[in-house]
């Protein structure tokens, strides 16, 4: 987990008189508590050697650093690491040390100055960076503040609005932007920065450029009053934009206290808030988050083999509808040469367009140039026949869900692609032993299921079974992440894990409603929760012809554990289909803005009718927690099942499919590690509860009662399980 070095910093000093320390932490040189007391040791010699005049601060092999050790936090928070003295860093080191230094310093940046990264340049005279180095301070993404003076000394280099604007987003700006904004003082080339940032820092000195503590500038701070308008309205956004989240909040205050009390002030305020956020169940569960999604793509028997990717240089893709022209665009957008094949030429222009949209609606939205649209358009063909497979290394199907005509696609890719192609299908429910039962390339067939927008959502399910090569996993994974996907490799069942973990979110609320309970406060329970939209609304959004669909699946696979209910099928008769039809569980009007039917108590009655549900009226006033955890506790259930039959690798691949697929808030850190802060005891005793009430639905699956009976969190590995019983 993170840097496994232990990082260090070395100073070399010039025939010029400069110091050059370099930051040595691979991969990212993060600053680790040996990589600080290292910092502050060469610092402090610098500044007694009489050969060094002025001192430039770099990163080895092209990053500056991508800040403090995450993985320290950890420790921290299990209490294996003493925690510094408050202010040891950011005051001791930071301001006093380096800030405070009498011989000048100039931060040399490429790559990346990151969190604390950026904190360590910010306290240098003078910032000299490539036009492609990031700078940002990302920390509020992991439930915490930036720690090291970064609150007090970025508004003040950038003005107040930026300054809270790139915090509160923790989104990095590029080496000519952060220049235009005064955040560095010039942009070079990477052969130029180092002795660019030399000369630099022997001007200082002589008196040739400005020798500047950004703590102490406030040439771009606004008077008192206008600030106080500023922070208000940062924290009504804040507020609106993430209403479960308290430490953007305790960021502004912070920030506040610097302006209106003087940095030092803002500085010791900082830490104190610093200390408190490290210890949040919010930071637990975001550095959780933070581990588990670089942790997706290490899967054991697979990336532990030496294996290399192989060079994808041309992708083909079956299907040019919603799904197929998505994930053409991602393909293109990450520079890979694409064939969109169709059946007629009316298909493959609607296609073809579909992909056109979605890259025009980037320019529109200012986020692509024209030149890079047409360069990236240009790399899509369309096709109507198979001749251009011929050198293709990957092929995507995406056609509709039909067996037979999966069946006969793949046989004909196994004629017309070369034999190492990779034969993927984005099916979200059939077998694909059942797709690729007629052809003899079993070892090259692969789920690649993406979710809808394809280009835009960023999970990629990897679904291998029995007989997908190692190899083939290895290459898609990489092929994932080039487009910028976070991939998790799953096994072959109906729904694989995310669709597998939706499928009880619906059916509960159902059950629930059929029972009694309202459909639009359930939809605000768990709005409230941290999900994007509650699970009536979604099924809306999906449309319930794709729900009916998939529901027979499960119904046929899983029966025993399915609620059968007639409601949305009765609403489906009446042409309420969801969005679309602008009638479903709640009215659209033009603007898709959605409101509550009173109708719809007609249709719940019917088909409470149709099953046989007896209302229960404790249902009708479930407190928000019962809701959240009748809805979520089945989907821990189901979770606890993919999990015991291997389809998942590990707990955390499910957080992250979760948060990924489904939308759950990552501030709870994912399905399973949110079910271990409750305890797996809790979920199964009511679990078993509500299944003596409402039935098999709720009925807690072997794993979680095996885990439950002896206390342990669902989430260890199997192994450890096995070494405690
Ligand atoms: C007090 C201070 O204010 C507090 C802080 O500074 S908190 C830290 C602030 N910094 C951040 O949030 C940056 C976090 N890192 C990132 O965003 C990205 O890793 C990155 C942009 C630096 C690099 O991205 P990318 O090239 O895609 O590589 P990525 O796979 O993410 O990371 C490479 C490895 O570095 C590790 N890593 C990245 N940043 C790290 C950090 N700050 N600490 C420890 N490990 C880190 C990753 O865990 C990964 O390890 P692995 O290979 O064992 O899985």
């Amino acid at each position: 987990m993170g840097s496994k070095a232990k990082g260090r910093t070395v100073m070399e000093v010039g025939a010029d008189g400069v110091a050059v320390i370099t930051i040595i932490n691979p991969p990212v040189n993060s600053l680790s508590f040996d990589v600080l007391n290292s910092l502050k040791e060469n610092y402090e010699q610098a500044l007694q050697r009489d050969d060094v005049k002025a001192i430039v601060v770099t990163g080895a092999k092209g990053k500056f650093s991508g800040g403090f050790d995450i993985s320290a936090f950890g420790k921290i928070q299990d209490g294996t690491v003493e925690r510094p003295k408050r202010g040891w860093v950011s005051i001791e080191i930071i301001t006093d040390t380096l800030e405070a230094a009498r011989k000048p310093s100039v931060a040399a940046i490429d790559g990346l100055a990151l969190g604390g990264g950026l904190e360590v340049a910010m306290a240098c005279h003078a910032r000299i960076s490539t036009p492609t180095a990031q700078l940002g301070l990302p920390e509020l993404q992991l439930g915490i503040l930036p720690g090291f003076g970064g609150t007090q000394r970025l508004p003040r280099l950038v003005g107040l609005s930026k300054g809270l604007e790139m915090i509160l987003t923790s989104k990095p700006v590029k080496g000519d932007e952060a220049c235009s904004l005064g955040l560095v003082d010039a942009v070079v080339s990477p052969n130029e920065l180092l002795n660019t940032a030399r000369q630099w820092a022997l001007d200082i000195l002589e008196r040739r450029r400005p020798w500047i503590a950004s703590l102490y500038k406030n040439d771009k701070i606004e008077p008192l009053g206008e600030a106080r308008e500023i922070f208000k309205f940062a924290r009504a956004q804040t507020q609106r934009r993430a209403p479960n989240l308290v430490h953007p909040l305790v960021c502004i205050d912070v920030i506040e206290e610097g302006i209106v009390s003087g940095p030092r002030a803002g500085l010791w305020k900082e830490a104190e808030a610093f200390d408190g956020l490290v210890q949040s169940d919010i930071s637990k569960s975001l550095i959780h988050i933070f581990f588990s999604q670089r942790g997706t793509s290490k899967v054991p028997g697979v990336t532990d083999r030496g294996m290399v990717p192989r060079q994808v240089k041309k992708v083909a893709i079956l299907g040019g509808g919603l799904m197929g022209s998505g994930i053409a665009t991602a393909l293109i957008l990450s520079n890979y040469p694409v064939i969109l094949k169709e059946v007629n030429e009316k298909y493959l222009d609607a296609g073809v367009n579909r992909v056109k949209a979605n890259l025009q609606s980037r320019v529109r939205k200012g986020n692509m140039t024209q030149e890079k649209f047409e360069k990236t358009f240009s790399l899509l063909k369309g096709a109507l026949d198979y001749e251009s497979f011929r050198d293709v290394d990957l092929v995507i199907e995406a056609v509709i869900e039909n067996v037979s005509l999966k069946q006969q696609i793949f046989v004909d890719l196994e004629k017309y692609c070369p034999p190492h192609c990779i034969l993927a299908s984005n099916t979200s429910t059939i077998d694909l032993n059942l797709i690729g039962e007629k052809t003899r390339s079993q070892d090259r067939i692969v789920g690649a299921h993406f979710f809808s927008p394809a280009h835009i959502m960023p999970l990629l399910e990897i679904v291998r079974t029995k007989q997908t090569s190692p190899q083939i996993i290895v290459d898609l994974l990489d092929i994932g992440k080039k487009i910028k996907k976070t991939p998790v490799v799953v096994g072959n069942c109906t729904g694989f894990a995310v669709n597998r973990m939706f499928f009880p979110y619906t059916q509960a609320a159902i059950l629930l409603v059929e029972h009694g309970a309202d459909v639009y406060q359930i939809d605000k329970a768990i709005s409230k929760f941290g999900m994007p939209m509650g699970p009536f609304r979604l099924v809306d959004l999906v449309g319930f012809g794709v729900a009916v669909a998939t529901g027979m699946q499960f119904i046929q696979n899983f029966p025993e554990r399915t609620y059968k209910s007639m409601l949305i099928p009765l609403l489906l008769e009446e042409k309420r289909a969801g969005e679309t039809t602008r009638k479903g569980f709640y009215l659209y009007d033009d603007k898709r803005k959605a409101r509550p039917d009173p109708e719809l108590k007609n249709f719940i009655e019917k088909a409470r009718s149709m099953s046989g549900a007896t209302v229960d009226p404790k249902l009708a006033k479930l407190p928000v927690k019962d809701i959240i955890e009748m809805i979520f506790f089945p989907v821990v259930n189901e979770a606890c099942r993919v999990l015991d039959e291997g389809i998942a690798v590990k707990a955390a691949d499910l957080d992250i499919s979760a948060v990924m697929g489904m939308g759950f808030p990552p501030y709870r850190g994912g399905i399973m590690f949110w079910a271990d802060s409750l305890g797996s005891k809790y979920i199964y005793s009511r679990l078993e509860e509500w299944s003596k009430s409402y039935g098999e639905f709720f009925k807690p699956c072997t794993y979680l009662a095996a885990r439950a009976a002896k206390g342990i969190p669902l989430s260890a590995p199997v192994e450890q399980v096995k070494s405690r019983l």
